[in-house]
């Protein structure tokens, strides 16, 4: 299970906890913008719009799970098993294999409308990147400063949902997620009055009672609701350390502690690591299982005008600060 964020504080910034067994390796990237993206059908890019993320990088390719661009348009790729209809390629559509979607993009768009015209003529392929990397399962959040979009290629074609919320997990479709947020309208982060029954008084005998309902459970319903409801009530920071904060607490109020969500065999699924990039500044902050201490890649520390990609490996191991 995965979640996926937007927020607005001091400046804008994107992220996602990915929640997974096992990790594939994964490091922050950066692609600058001469590293030669090639594509299996549709046209090369020799030069592009640089990109931040997390990516596992095989021959070097960046495989991107979550990224930004120089322009600040981010996108995140959730699982989506059972839902997700990769198609054989196609005549006059754009063939772009599910793995290339992000590079594709973030390559060429500087916001959501840019990525709306270039997905009417899309068609998500099932060609693998390899035999030992077949195609994932996915889903797409694509992100600007002023919108949100949900991607979803379904049996049914490609579906473009306006995310109005800014949020995203797994299953089920998009809008049933949005759906079910009609459950939940009484919800609220103040305290609320009794409408149990008249007559009876009931005590408001802890803060909190407002949220009472609120799902606190592991699995992607739940946690788009409580992380809707998380996001949506956070206070607008005014810095840049407590609007980094602040966002690693959304995702934090969902994330998936060892031992929660067995999967077998021995493993469970947790929350391997967390992202918040500043995505006006080219800032990708990270936090891992283990490792509490937020750490910054900064896009503009590098030479975007390299075509080398540059990888950062995750730090991995907990910062404990002995404070006597
Ligand atoms: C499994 C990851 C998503 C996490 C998630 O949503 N888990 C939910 C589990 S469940 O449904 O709710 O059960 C996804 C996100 C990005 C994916 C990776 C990226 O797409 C990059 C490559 C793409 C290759 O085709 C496959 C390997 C891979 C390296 C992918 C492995 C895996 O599918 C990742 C890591």
């Amino acid at each position: 299970m995965c979640t996926a964020a937007t927020y607005t504080g001091k400046d804008h910034y994107f992220g996602r906890n990915l929640d997974l067994e096992l990790s594939y390796n994964e490091s922050v990237t950066v692609t600058p913008r001469k590293f030669p993206l090639k594509f299996r059908q549709v046209h090369d890019m020799n030069e592009h719009f640089a990109i931040i993320g997390m990516a596992t990088v095989v021959d070097d390719y960046p495989l991107y799970y979550d990224a930004t661009n120089e322009k600040g348009l981010s996108m995140a790729g959730l699982n989506f098993p059972g839902n997700a209809d990769y198609k054989e390629p196609a005549e006059d559509v754009d063939n772009v294999a599910s793995f290339e979607l992000i590079p594709w993009i973030l390559g060429q768009c500087e916001t959501v409308a840019d990525v709306r015209k270039l997905l009417a003529k899309i068609n998500i392929t099932n060609v693998e990147f390899s035999e030992q990397f077949p195609p994932s399962p996915l889903h797409w959040m694509i992100s600007d400063k002023n919108e949100s979009i949900t991607v979803e290629q379904t049996k049914a074609g490609l579906n473009v949902y306006d995310n109005p919320v800014g949020i995203m997990t797994n299953n089920p479709e998009f809008p049933f997620q949005m759906f079910t947020l009609n459950n939940y309208r009484r919800v609220s982060p103040k305290p609320v009055a009794s409408t149990f029954a008249d007559g009876l008084e009931l005590d408001e005998y802890t803060r909190g009672m407002g949220s009472m309902g609120l799902p606190g459970d592991l699995s992607s319903n739940s946690r788009f609701v409580k992380a809707t409801f998380t996001k949506l009530n956070a206070p607008k920071m005014a810095d840049e350390n407590t609007s980094v904060s602040q966002f690693f607490h959304i995702l934090g109020s969902v994330e998936q502690q060892k031992g929660c969500c067995d999967v077998g065999n021995g493993k469970f699924e947790f929350t391997i690591y967390s992202s918040c990039c500043n995505v006006d500044r080219g800032i990708y902050y990270y936090r891992t299982y283990d490792n509490s201490q937020i750490t910054a890649v900064d896009m503009h520390k590098e030479d975007l005008d390299s075509a080398a990609l540059k990888s950062y490996k995750l730090i991995e191991e907990q910062q404990i600060f002995a404070q006597n």
